[in-house]
């Protein structure tokens, strides 16, 4: 059984925490076994008295998870896996969080087939986000970058607009982002079985055009079974759509006594000599992506 993960992002405040504890209410009612993974920009997490003592707790602070602790969160997660083994795991963005650098976290080519990552969630406050222009450029860009991203949207505190302000924010996000389910809420009361039907597997996912292109940011994780060649892999890396976001994980090359570990983001390669035999698993991240092409494109590779 993979464990499964749900992202939980969105600005600071704007109700993470509130649904959150719901989602445990829910999760200790059907018996599931639980782990919460949470990041603060602070050095204080008083968001970890929401959760049971029970429930195990990784709390990631000093920083946010896009940069300093990236190599921490993934060995925290490992360590769960591997000793707590969770069926689900809830993991609190922060709010300076870029999705993509969420996802590319959690993502380990080392432990990515032991997960499902069911999807990212994206809590907006209304009212904050009507009043987005105050904020900077950066800030506004990020909220942006939340609701594009997102999987499934909540448009919380919507106790503190008015009919007309709701609508004008379902508007302006649903426009950001069509793929998405969006929901209306106030204190993140949204109904749970839209949350338990979201799915991230860019080949499991319900194709959203007739083309079978996947519009959402999705993930796809590959296991090569035989080395192949370097010339023909950067072949294939130089005819990547510009949507491909990350790449990650061991590959052989035909040469080489032992794999290498390859990393991509936004169009640059790297390589890194390994001395020892791992898993060859590698992790994609992307959107708009047809992942059969990607998938038929690294088997004729192995040929
Ligand atoms: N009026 C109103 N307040 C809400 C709503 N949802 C949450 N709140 C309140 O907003 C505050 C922040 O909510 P949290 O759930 O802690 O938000 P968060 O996103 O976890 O916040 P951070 O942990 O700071 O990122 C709390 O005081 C909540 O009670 C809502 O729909 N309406």
């Amino acid at each position: 059984m993979k464990t499964e993960i749900y992202i939980l992002s969105g600005f600071l405040g704007s109700g993470k925490t509130t649904l959150l504890k719901q989602l445990l209410a829910d999760e200790k009612q059907q018996g599931r076994k639980v782990a919460v993974m949470m990041n603060e920009l602070g050095k204080v997490s008083i968001d970890s008295d929401a959760v049971d003592e029970d429930v195990p707790l990784k709390e990631l602070l000093d920083g946010c998870i896009c940069c300093t602790i990236q190599d921490k969160l993934e060995g925290q997660l490992q360590g769960l896996l591997t000793i707590e083994k969770p069926e689900v795991i809830y993991i609190e963005a922060t709010g300076a969080a870029h999705p993509v650098e969420v996802l590319d976290a959690i993502l380990s080519p080392l432990f990515a087939e032991k997960i499902e990552v069911k999807g990212i969630i994206s809590v907006v406050d209304g009212v904050r986000w009507l009043n987005r222009h105050s904020l900077t450029p950066q800030i506004q860009q990020l909220l942006i970058e939340q609701v594009r991203h997102a999987d499934l949207l909540l448009i919380n505190k919507t106790d503190e607009l008015s009919d007309m302000e709701q609508a004008k924010v379902s508007g302006e996000i649903q426009s950001l982002n069509q793929h998405a389910f969006a929901i209306l809420t106030s204190y993140a009361k949204a109904p749970l079985e839209k949350i338990r039907g979201l799915s991230m597997n860019g080949k499991e996912k319900k194709q959203s055009t007739k083309i079978g292109l996947d519009l959402s940011l999705s993930t796809f994780v590959y296991q090569f079974k035989k080395p192949v060649n370097k010339e023909a892999f950067e072949d294939f890396l130089r005819n990547l759509p510009d949507t491909m976001y990350r790449i990650k994980g061991y590959i052989k090359f035909d040469y080489a006594k032992y794999p290498s570990l390859f990393q991509f983001s936004y169009g640059m390669p790297i390589y890194l000599q390994e001395n020892m035999n791992i898993p060859l698993n590698m992790v994609f991240i992307g959107e708009q992506i047809d992942w059969n092409i990607i998938e038929q494109s690294l088997n004729h590779l192995e040929k």
